[in-house]
């Protein structure tokens, strides 16, 4: 699996946890930055992991911001993208199981370290289940199709 990681200052610290989880894992990362502490703009980097996935240069996406809010809200604004702002594993897991999410934000100044590293790693090792779970994502795949230019 290949992921594309985006954050702003806000998420920089916890950038360093989920580097770190997904080197454990085995996964490749493309790192959208930003590396820096300067403040700036969440929307802009999201954009880039949601090209990114929509492409299919890779897989999934994981984003962090302070909250996980503006990231996710900007992410959710490309067609093919399903992100969740997520704060506990069992939400990780179940947005992958019943809803095939592809983008992860998390809140930075939300989640401490281990807690931000179980709720990626499950939602990493997660699969969608399919069978009746399809026509769940079917229905909001229409709805994307009608109102997505
Ligand atoms: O949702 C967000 C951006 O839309 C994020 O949580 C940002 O990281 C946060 O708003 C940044 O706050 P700051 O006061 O500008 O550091």
């Amino acid at each position: 699996m290949k992921i594309a990681l985006g954050n702003d200052h806000a998420g920089l610290s916890l950038k360093e946890t989920i580097l770190k989880l997904l080197s454990r894992l085995g996964i490749e990362v493309i790192d959208y930055g930003t590396n820096g502490p300067a403040h700036c703009y969440s929307a802009p980097i999201a954009e880039k992991v949601a090209n990114s996935v929509t492409k299919g240069e890779t897989d999934r996406g994981i984003l962090i911001c302070g909250t996980g809010v503006g990231m996710s809200i900007a992410a959710n604004k490309f067609k093919g993208i399903r992100c969740v702002v997520c704060s506990d594993p069992y939400t990780a897991k179940m947005s992958r199981s019943h809803n095939n999410t592809n983008v992860l934000a998390l809140g930075g100044r939300v989640l401490g370290t281990e807690l931000a590293a179980l709720i990626a790693e499950t939602w990493l090792t997660a699969e969608f289940e399919g069978g009746k779970r399809q026509y769940t994502y079917d229905l909001v795949t229409e709805i994307e199709n009608r109102n997505f230019k």
